[in-house]
């Protein structure tokens, strides 16, 4: 079986690309087979930006190619935060929970027609002395009254998907991956494979 590298810690995203790349016939390896690679900080202002250090970092590292997700969710009545900083909005300690709390909280005189956001995936394919290639996907949707749901991970149980009436904490991994920000990225990818392969 191919492998590829995906340049995450996120066990929530590990699973999906598994899920995902599976069916593809690529087995999924990630940064949790490197424990010895340090943290690289996010600092950059767009998710491209972003998933490119993710990616050309650990393909240095490794001197082969490598595949980083940078995602988030941007949500409209809030000027589209928390986005980049999605991953520590309620602090450093990085808690799915404490950051869905944090935007019910700052949506709580919005109502549903105004409470429209998004969740957005940025691929980046990274290879040593080579150009980065980027694949983005995104995926509609509205900021819950409350939190419903155990499946997914991160800001699932608050984000609502009218046409099933579920929030993406109510999917089957099958259904979210038949349609999230990071499966139609990915799909644009293995679409692309002549050009990063
Ligand atoms: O950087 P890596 O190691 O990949 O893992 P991370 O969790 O820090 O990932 P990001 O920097 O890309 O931050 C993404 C944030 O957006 C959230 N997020 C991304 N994809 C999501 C999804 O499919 N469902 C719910 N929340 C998601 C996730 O929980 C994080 O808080
Ligand atoms: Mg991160």
């Amino acid at each position: 079986m191919k492998e590829m590298v995906i340049a995450t810690k996120n066990k929530g995203k590990i699973a999906e690309f598994q899920q995902m790349f599976a069916k593809a016939g690529w087995e999924v390896k990630s940064l949790l087979d490197y424990p010895e690679l340090p943290d690289i900080e996010e600092d950059g202002v767009t998710f491209a930006e972003n998933a490119a250090k993710k990616a050309e970092v650990l393909a240095t590292h490794l001197n082969q190619m490598v595949i980083a997700d940078d995602s988030g969710l941007v949500v409209d009545a809030l000027d589209g935060r928390p986005g980049v900083y999605s991953a520590r909005y309620a602090g450093e300690d990085k808690s799915d929970t404490a950051n869905s709390e944090k935007v019910l909280k700052e949506l709580v005189d919005i109502p549903g027609d105004d409470r429209t956001a998004r969740f957005v995936c940025c691929l980046a394919v990274a290879k040593p002395n080579r150009e980065t290639f980027f694949y983005e996907g995104a995926c509609e949707g509205y900021i819950a009254m409350r939190a419903t749901g155990s499946n997914g991970f991160g800001y699932d149980p608050i984000f609502y998907l009218p046409e099933l009436d579920k929030t993406m904490a109510q999917l089957t991994a099958e259904q979210k991956n038949e349609r999230s920000h990071r499966a139609k990225a990915l799909k644009q990818l293995l679409a692309k494979k002549e050009e990063w392969s």
